[in-house]
């Protein structure tokens, strides 16, 4: 079985500028080394917000970076250079709803202003693409919320394989 390849991008104006340190990268790859007990290949990488740039690394990784996964934090609220939703749109062949209702909905149970945020999900060839806000404490809100359906989901895709510890995420996986 090969590794599976999991792409984090930080997508943040003042991360990328070095303004402050980015929180979010880290906060997801220590949630996936909890989780995931599989072999993982784990890439960062932190852009600015923008369209094109993000859909630019959305592109790259999927394309040419072989990433099964791609899990990306910050963009998605109602700022004017928030436009990490239409980098999906102009990657994603396939949207999946779901993804994003259940991460507001458990969101909200801690603050209001999760209805802010247009995180979602998509996919483009054999990669799964997620969106989550930038706030580095929503990363295990919304983690914890959307990954149980991830492993199973990277198998209908014919992409790579995960297996979690189910202490800290059960993967649900239907019986055949
Ligand atoms: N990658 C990150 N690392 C650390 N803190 C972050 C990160 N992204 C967001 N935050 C924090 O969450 C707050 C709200 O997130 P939001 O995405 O709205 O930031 P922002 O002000 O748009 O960031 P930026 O201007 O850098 O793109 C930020 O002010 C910052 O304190
Ligand atoms: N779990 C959780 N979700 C959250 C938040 C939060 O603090 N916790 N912040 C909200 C806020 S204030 C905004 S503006 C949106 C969008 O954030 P983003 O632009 O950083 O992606 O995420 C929302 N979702």
């Amino acid at each position: 079985m090969t590794a599976a390849r999991i792409a984090v991008l930080t997508v943040s104006d003042r991360a990328s500028r070095g303004e402050y340190e980015d929180r979010g990268g880290p906060a997801i790859e220590a949630w996936l080394r909890r989780a995931v007990t599989s072999e993982l290949e784990i890439i960062r990488e932190i852009v600015p917000d923008g369209r094109e740039v993000v859909a630019g690394a959305f592109r790259r990784w999927a394309d040419e970076g072989g990433a099964d996964l791609i899990l990306a934090t910050g963009g998605t609220g109602p700022s004017p250079r928030d436009l990490t939703p239409e980098a999906m749109e102009d990657v994603a062949e396939r949207v999946f709803p779901g993804f994003g209702e259940l991460m507001r909905a458990v969101s909200l149970r801690e603050v209001p202003t999760a209805i802010l945020s247009r995180q979602g999900a998509g996919t483009r060839g054999k990669t799964l693409i997620i969106t989550l806000p930038g706030k580095p404490s929503a990363i295990d809100t919304c983690l914890n919320a959307v990954f149980p359906a991830v492993p199973y989901c990277l198998d209908l895709m014919g992409a790579g394989w995960i297996e979690t510890d189910p202490e800290v995420c059960k993967a649900f996986r239907p019986a055949k």
